[in-house]
């Protein structure tokens, strides 16, 4: 049987979309997905992303395996791949430009703009250290600028849960951080009992940051979506950086607002079509 499929990218950051509409289970294994997304012997991508019917009265639910097979609750990028991925499945048909979408982070809400990019209602960020989740500091505080040993250095870390977790570091200069061997050891440190998704961050100015970043699950990666959102939020708990400003991934640049009206935060950024293609077998 052949499943077809549709390439994605969201600034860099690379998904298989697959159209899972007729059935509330993914039609690949987290297994099949690892071996897709491999670069030398798949399709390559960061992440599969599936489009499944919606749950609790939301459109339609996304379910997303990382390219290590492990299932996060959320991706900033990979939403807006699949709203552009369901408005092309949709075509002539469509008649909204918002979809109310189910996650493992709750509903999530992308918008089709008219400029081509897509705006995301991405919800509340989330402060605890439970809700992270870290043990750095008992559950029901915060993690601000605490200090975490990592690869035998202290670092001062901010911690924040997009749904999915992210640890927060800043830097004088990005390019000089070493990710490729300290990302795998914040990843899996054991203050961090679901592993992290580690972002370092360099403030050029109050509103524009430099980020690169390790994901959890995909090691390093063009851009982070959920990353980009945590990291503001951040910088404005540490008073480091404004409540609006644009985040510069290596992929390219993201508009990032934490609203003083309702407190959650609002991603915009591009969502591009590659290819379409059918596995045959995997
Ligand atoms: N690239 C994504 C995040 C994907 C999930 C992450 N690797 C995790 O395991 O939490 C984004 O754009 O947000």
């Amino acid at each position: 049987m052949a499943i077809e499929f549709t390439k994605y990218h969201g600034l860099g950051n690379d998904f298989i979309l697959i159209d899972n509409r007729s059935s509330s289970m993914p039609v690949l294994t987290p297994e099949q997905a690892v071996k897709l997304c491999d670069r030398h012997f798949g399709i390559g991508a960061d992440g599969v992303i599936f489009a499944l019917p919606g749950e609790n009265g939301t459109d339609y639910t996304m379910r997303i395996f990382n390219s290590d097979g492990s299932e996060p609750e959320m991706c900033g990028n990979g939403i807006r791949c699949l709203a552009g991925f369901l408005a092309d499945l949709e075509g002539e048909s469509r008649n909204k430009d918002l979809y109310h979408i189910h996650t493992l982070a709750g509903t999530i809400t992308p918008q089709l703009m008219a400029d081509g990019q897509v705006k995301v209602d991405m919800g509340l960020p989330r402060l605890l250290a439970g809700e992270i989740p870290t043990t750095i500091a008992p559950a029901e505080e915060k993690v601000i600028n605490q200090p975490l040993e990592v690869a035998g250095k202290r670092w001062e870390v901010t911690c924040v849960s997009m749904g999915n977790p992210h640890c927060i570091t800043f830097v004088e200069d990005v390019a000089a951080i070493p990710l490729e061997s300290i990302g795998p050891q914040f990843e899996h440190h054991p203050s961090f009992p679901q592993r992290t998704n580690t972002e370092f961050i360099q403030v050029v100015r109050r509103d524009y940051l430099k980020m690169r970043v390790w994901e959890r699950g995909a090691g390093i990666t063009l851009a982070c979506g959920t990353g980009a959102c945590a990291s503001l939020v951040a910088g404005v708990l540490t008073g480091k950086c404004d409540r609006t400003a644009t985040v510069e991934l290596p992929g390219g640049p993201l508009l990032i607002e934490w609203s003083e009206v309702d407190q959650r935060i609002y991603m915009t950024g591009p969502a591009q079509r590659v290819f379409t293609g059918n596995i045959t077998s995997s």
